[in-house]
């Protein structure tokens, strides 16, 4: 299947921002080029702001209404910022032609200190660490996002040892496989994408993890199995909707962990969670954070 890709020249100093908004539309992948390898961007005599090189690219699925998306992304840039995007660069591009660009960009990551994460076509730097190797495929999922990165913290300095665990929203796998190879006893995985369920149990063999540790489910289709830690890295709205489920997902104590929330939707999320979560302080990451809580009895 083609990609929508967009490519929106940016200013240094809101370029994170733009790749946040691209995700909230919904893309399945962003990235940004830095400006050192481009050819200089040249606005409008003119225009302003002076545009610098660095590029934001957005990747979406191709029955998207193009016409509708740009529109939509012009006007919530507009309203964040009351500036107007400069000229979108609209392209189809073919499953494997991204795949090939980003995974140039996927180096071996340390999370905290006994866990990496190991793109599967490297050597890992410590073979005695907890090393995860890694091929996301088209899910989402490398641990260079702050919102994975912000998860693997957390799991690296828990003792998961023995425990059940439920990673929903999971992409490539790649926050229950680190619960596996750091000792969790079984995984469920969530998604509603067919291609993430696939990408996961392909990375699951590739750990050697054994398939009778790690169940895959559509949502709906998955059991009312209550897990000792609840991961969810998806975004502030669907989280929202989710919490009830979640909620009766996690056993009384477990441990819950959301992320895919910005800054300023922390007060929302946690209001929809407190029902059935004691809840901590906000952890945060570049523009993210990190909510936790544990699970109130009942
Ligand atoms: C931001 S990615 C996170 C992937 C991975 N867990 C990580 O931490 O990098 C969110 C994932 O949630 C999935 N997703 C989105 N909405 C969902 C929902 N309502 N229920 C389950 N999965 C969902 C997406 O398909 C995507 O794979």
């Amino acid at each position: 299947m083609p990609w929508i890709q967009l490519q929106i020249p940016a200013d240094p100093d809101t370029a994170d921002q733009l790749e946040d908004l691209l995700m909230e539309m919904g893309a399945d992948a962003v990235s940004m080029e830095d400006a050192a390898d481009q050819p200089l961007y040249e606005p409008d005599p003119g225009t302003t702001p002076l545009w610098s090189q660095t590029t934001v690219t957005g990747l979406f699925q191709s029955d998207r209404n193009t016409e509708q998306l740009l529109a939509d992304i012009r006007d919530a840039w507009h309203q964040q910022t009351q500036q107007s995007l400069p000229e979108i660069d609209v392209t189809l591009v073919e499953d494997k032609d991204w795949e090939r660009a980003w995974m140039d960009d996927f180096h071996p990551l340390q999370f905290g200190k006994r866990l990496w994460i190991v793109p599967s076509w490297h050597e890992a730097p410590d073979p005695d660490a907890a090393n995860l190797l890694l091929d996301p495929g088209l899910a989402f999922g490398t641990g260079t996002h702050p919102t994975t990165a912000l998860c693997l913290e957390w799991l690296d300095g828990q003792d998961v040892a023995g425990k059940q665990v439920t990673d929903y929203g999971c992409g490539s796998g790649i926050l229950g496989l680190a619960a596996l190879l750091l000792g969790a006893d079984h995984v469920i995985g969530v998604d509603t994408d067919p291609q993430a369920l696939e990408a996961s149990r392909d990375n699951a063999r590739r750990n050697g993890v054994e398939d009778n540790r790690l169940d895959l489910y559509l949502p709906g289709k998955d059991p009312d199995t209550r897990a000792d830690i609840m991961l969810a890295n998806i975004l502030a709205q669907p989280l929202i909707g989710l919490a009830p489920r979640l909620a009766e997902l996690t056993r009384p104590g477990g441990d819950l962990v959301l992320s895919g929330i910005l800054f300023n939707q922390a007060r929302e999320v946690m209001d929809a969670y407190e029902p059935w979560f004691t809840m901590d302080e906000p952890e945060q990451k570049e523009d993210w954070i990190r909510l936790t809580g544990r699970r109130k009895d009942g």
